[in-house]
């Protein structure tokens, strides 16, 4: 459990709180001395919190701190406290979520642009509380509050204990094989019109969760990818999912080091991936959130 310096528990009058860019808790009251105080210790612990989690996953840089959270515009963290534990009570989790725009592969193969895709960023449950439901209580609540359903998310870069969350408690087992780090999974383009012409390719769809899907003309649009261990790790999985033609539209380049081998520079995709967020680091593949560099 995380413990701090201050007393946690009137930042958690309930045990799961939501956070966006002024660094409050949605329930928070109070007058500008009080707010800045508030933010200071929100700061604190979500720094403390997603600082956690990078070591936890293996990353050499948090992917959610207090200032991240502040520069972005469509990103929420949902912290989960035990207001019984230590002195000060305890903070055990952190979820973070927003929306990306995104180019993505259907079943088909198919590249779709998808603005404003559901998508998990980053979570966390203390190692001392794992495996005891508290990941499934904060998901759960999360998915509520955004109004979306787990086969409608996109997971950017999912650790192996993610997928078998996902994958016991929402049966999210298929995935469809991407060319960038977000995995998602069989049902995520249900609603979304047809690729093969059917509907208007070019006018947006706007499906349940408010995202926008159209065709992509160009499925080669990412060219060759790099699929390094980090992918190896829920590419086995996919690979054999996948069925062949869809396969050989992935391009596999031999590694050099984790990363080594950089995908070519795809200024469409860059153009789209890059203004989802105030900081600019918003979007695709390569979201800031996606370099999670090990
Ligand atoms: C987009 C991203 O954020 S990727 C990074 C995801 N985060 C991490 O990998 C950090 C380390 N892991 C964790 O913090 C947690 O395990 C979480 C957040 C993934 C899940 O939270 P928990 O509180 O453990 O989940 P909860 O108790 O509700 O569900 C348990 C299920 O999660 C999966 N799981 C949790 N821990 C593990 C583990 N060590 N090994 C394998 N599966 C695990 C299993 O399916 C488990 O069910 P089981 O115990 O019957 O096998």
């Amino acid at each position: 459990m995380v413990d701090f310096r201050f007393d946690i528990r009137p930042l958690f009058p309930q045990p799961i709180i939501k956070v966006t860019s002024n660094l409050l808790p949605h329930t928070f009251r109070g007058d500008r001395r009080q707010c800045l105080d508030a933010t200071s210790k929100m700061t604190e612990i979500i720094d403390r919190l997603g600082q956690l989690s990078a070591t936890s996953q293996g990353l050499s840089k948090p992917v959610t701190t207090g200032q991240r959270l502040r520069m972005s515009e469509n990103q929420t963290v949902y912290l989960l406290a035990d207001s019984e534990a230590g002195h000060n009570g305890s903070v055990v989790g952190l979820l973070k979520v927003g929306t990306k725009d995104l180019y993505l592969f259907d079943e088909t193969g198919q590249t779709r642009k998808v603005q404003q895709a559901p998508s998990i960023l980053d979570f966390y449950v203390h190692e001392s509380r794992q495996r005891h439901g508290l990941g499934k209580r904060l998901f759960q609540t999360m998915l509520i509050e955004e109004q979306w359903t787990p086969v409608k998310c996109s997971v950017d870069r999912p650790s192996d204990k993610l997928l078998a969350f996902l994958g016991k408690h929402y049966g999210l087992t298929r995935s469809i094989p991407q060319a960038n780090n977000f995995v998602l999974f069989e049902g995520f383009f249900d609603d979304a019109p047809s690729a093969n012409g059917h509907g208007n390719a070019q006018s947006p769809q706007h499906t349940r969760n408010g995202m926008h899907i159209t065709n992509s003309p160009n499925t080669q649009l990412f060219g060759a990818t790099y699929l390094g261990e980090d992918n190896r790790r829920r590419g086995s999985q996919q690979q054999l999912q996948a069925g062949p033609n869809l396969l050989q539209q992935v391009t596999q380049i031999s590694p050099q080091g984790r990363y080594g081998a950089r995908r070519p520079t795809c200024s469409m995709a860059e153009i789209i991936h890059a203004g989802s967020s105030k900081g600019g680091n918003g979007g695709g593949g390569n979201s800031a959130e996606s370099n999670r560099i090990k």
